[in-house]
């Protein structure tokens, strides 16, 4: 008896999550859609995978040794053609899985395989007394007159947009007692054409915001930098290229920092334009996320506005990116995937043929070195918007201040004096908790971390001894272990301490504090932006995160309490990043109708990176930088990996760096330092190591580290090792 299993004849390539350098083969009775979802088996699991073009060793496997795909999950593509080939790009480029690109590019729930539905949508239409009426025979409610001019505008709009607006579920419900609005469920996958017609009109630009928008050209591939002082007005830039992007029925794209997609800036884009805005951030939940990425991907939202991973999101007929604060290290995934957004960003821009905005007042060396070489556009705003002054910057010389917990007399007098003023006043320390260390005054004995080579950070706040990089915790000691003094207490000044401070020295001026644990998540974050338009004098103190381009009116003064800590850090960007800092800090000051003043404070007044900016001169700065990176071939003139290893062995650590040295040298095209440990040598209990990876070529370093994953497995022996194509930072 011969039985014949028919073998499904259609050789389907699939992206796996895993560690494959290509897409694996399975047969399937029917033709699949490239950019579809299907369920497959994998050894003893079932996994979710996306079909793909095949790999370069995908054709001759024979069929009849491939098994079947167990589901197709969706009827289409789900990932359109053009996300499918910057996927693609994604893992070879960063040399990282090969499906790790797909992976990225999908929102979590369908990663796991859920359906890819819109979920049902509240809509809500006017009625016809709702379309005769005056708003303002409504008398007593402000909001619902708003409501009912906006619908009569708009004639119809989802629940959940008009709730993203700030009005609430009992405003509409009034609105339908009254009979002027009706709301009904159904669902809605039909795309929309974009208009750009604007809610509010747009605002006049000035002469050099004119010059920028006019040089944005329709023409195919175009990267323009927008380098404009802070204040300069480059939103309102970005404002008027969309608008002209939407009304040729196009699409945008904008990016902005994780921390700088707060609800005022998407507001802003939605008080701006009638057309559809969606939103891309991590304060979404999976379901909030998945609505999101559908109606960009069905091309019902004519601008989608998000964080780093957004710039995966499907678009049908994408016109424009914009990348705003470009020079932001939250671009730069840290892990896993590690893979720059803005670079991502101008690949697609590039291979969609279309004009690219990279926005700030601080480009990263690598955009300014591509404007200076004529690579990108350069677009320059020199004045603030408003015709505002920037604001006067000095340095206080700390060896000849008195000071309380850091804070100079100086200082002092000047918050004193812009609070007397009915001012707000900011000020800036890069440093969370109570106070860096925990300390024995008569040994020097300091707490450290058992597991990191590192200090432990008291906090008063839950009063615990914190490390910063592994998040261990203990009790602070009462007595020295040393010595067994009890002279031991928090030394050195963190944001928590100068919360405290401040509050003793000005009772009656709200002191609202930005870090990551006064706001550790999205919603307190907000919550602190919130308090800082409350009227009235207020003191704002806190960490990097205040630099991100946000508008502060009233802010004055910037106090620049302590910064000398990153003039002598050994990473590669450290420098830059503190001209980044320092320059964006001070552009809060002096913003809205008053002049602002800057103070900062440091022991090393003479450091020559204060003399460009005290004269807001960013770019002499930068080009000092770029003088020395050309000198030692170092990025933009050079090509830079670095591969970090970890065991809790250092030496297997080191030896198996010390291989990977050798290889790489022995491919003669790359230059090789290290091993060496990196600038902490010890987390969480690991050892680590780093080698630091330098060709002037880009392709003789991608030859060269490519073969790599398949010498040297990843994990293995208790060491763990990854690959960081254009690292943001040595450490
Ligand atoms: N043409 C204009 N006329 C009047 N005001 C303007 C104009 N353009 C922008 N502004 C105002 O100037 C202020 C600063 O603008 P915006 O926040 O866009 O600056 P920016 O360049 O993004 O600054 P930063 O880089 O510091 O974040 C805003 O209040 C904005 O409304
Ligand atoms: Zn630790």
């Amino acid at each position: 008896m011969t039985s014949q299993i028919k073998i499904p004849p259609y050789r389907i390539h699939v992206a796996i999550p895993g560690p494959f350098s290509g897409p694996l083969g399975y047969c399937h009775h029917s033709p699949v859609a490239l950019g579809a979802r299907c369920l497959v088996p994998l050894g003893r699991r079932s996994v979710v995978g996306v079909t793909v073009a095949p790999g370069p060793d995908g054709a001759d496997y024979p069929i009849e040794r491939l098994k079947p795909i167990g589901a197709v999950l969706d009827p289409g593509a789900l990932l359109p053609a053009d996300i499918l080939a910057l996927a693609a790009w994604l893992g070879r480029y960063y040399l990282h899985e090969f499906s790790s690109g797909f992976l990225l590019a999908l929102p979590a729930l369908l990663r796991k395989g859920g359906g890819a539905e819109l979920p049902v949508e509240e809509w809500v239409t006017l009625t016809v007394p709702g379309v005769a009426i005056l708003p303002d025979q409504l008398k007593r409610s402000v909001a619902q007159q708003q409501l009912i001019a906006l619908l009569q505008d708009i004639s119809t709009s989802t629940v959940r947009a008009l709730r993203e607006r700030g009005f609430s579920r009992g405003q509409l419900t009034s609105l339908v007692k009254k009979d002027l609005i009706t709301i009904q469920i159904h669902q809605d996958d039909q795309p929309i054409a974009p208009t750009g017609t604007l809610f509010e009109p747009a605002l006049e630009l000035n002469n050099e915001q004119q010059l920028a928008l006019d040089a944005v050209n329709r023409e195919p591939y175009s990267p323009f930098l927008l380098e404009g002082v802070t204040g300069s007005g480059k939103t309102e830039v970005y404002l008027q290229a969309i608008e002209r992007c939407l009304r040729e029925g196009k699409r945008a794209l904008v990016l902005v920092p994780e921390i700088g997609l707060t609800p005022q800036t998407i507001q802003r884009f939605q008080s701006r334009f009638q057309d559809r805005v969606v939103a891309l951030h991590s304060g979404l939940s999976d379901a909030q996320r998945l609505s999101a990425w559908l109606q960009a991907s069905l091309g019902q939202a004519a601008i989608v506005i998000g964080t780093r991973s957004a710039v995966l999101t499907p678009l049908p007929n994408l016109g424009l990116i914009v990348v705003d604060e470009e020079h932001d290290l939250s671009y730069k995934q840290q892990d896993s995937l590690r893979y720059q957004a803005r670079d991502v960003a101008l690949k697609r821009a590039h291979d969609a043929g279309i004009p690219i905005i990279l926005g700030t007042a601080t480009p990263s060396l690598e955009s300014l070195h591509n404007a200076q070489t004529g690579r990108f556009g350069h677009l320059l705003l020199n004045h603030r918007a408003g015709g505002m002054a920037l604001p006067g910057v000095e340095t206080i010389d700390m060896r000849k201040q008195q000071h309380q917990n850091g804070l100079s007399e100086r200082l002092l007098m000047r918050v004193a004096d812009h609070l007397a003023d009915g001012n707000q006043v900011l000020l800036f320390l890069n440093r969370r908790g109570y106070a860096p260390s925990w300390f024995c005054a008569d040994c020097g004995w300091m707490a450290d971390c058992v597991f990191c080579d590192a200090h432990l950070t008291h906090h008063r706040q839950g009063y615990s001894n914190i490390c910063h990089h592994c998040g261990h915790r203990e009790a602070p000691r009462k007595s020295c272990p040393t010595c067994h003094s009890n002279q031991v207490s928090a030394m050195g000044t963190g944001t928590e301490r100068a919360e405290e401070l401040l509050g003793e020295l000005f009772p009656a001026v709200p002191v609202i504090r930005f870090d990551r644990d006064a706001a550790s998540t999205r919603h307190k974050f907000v919550a602190q932006l919130e308090r800082t338009d409350l009227p009235g004098p207020a003191i704002i103190v806190g960490t990097q995160m205040l630099a991100k381009g946000h508008h502060f009116e009233r802010v004055t003064l910037v106090g620049i309490w302590d910064i000398d800590i990153g003039l002598f850090s050994a990473d590669l960007r450290a420098r830059e990043r503190m001209g980044q800092l320092l320059t964006q800090v001070s552009g809060r000051s002096g913003r809205g109708e008053r002049r602002g003043e800057v103070l900062i404070q440091t022991y090393y007044p003479d450091d020559p990176i204060f003399v460009p900016l005290k004269q807001h001169d960013y770019r002499t700065f930068a080009n000092d930088l770029l003088a020395e990176r050309q000198r030692s071939g170092l990025p933009p003139f050079g090509y830079l990996a670095v591969i970090r290893c970890d065991s809790a062995f250092a030496d297997r650590a080191e030896a198996r760096l010390q291989q990977m040295a050798h290889y790489l040298l022995s491919t003669k095209r790359v230059r090789v330092l290290g091993p060496i440990p990196a600038l902490l040598s010890r987390r969480a209990g690991k050892h680590r190591f780093m080698l630091i990876v330098q060709s002037d070529k880009r392709s003789h370093l991608h030859q060269s580290l490519t073969p790599l994953h398949q010498h040297y497995p990843r994990d293995q022996q208790q060491v763990s090792w990854h690959i960081d194509i254009d690292p943001a930072e040595l450490a």
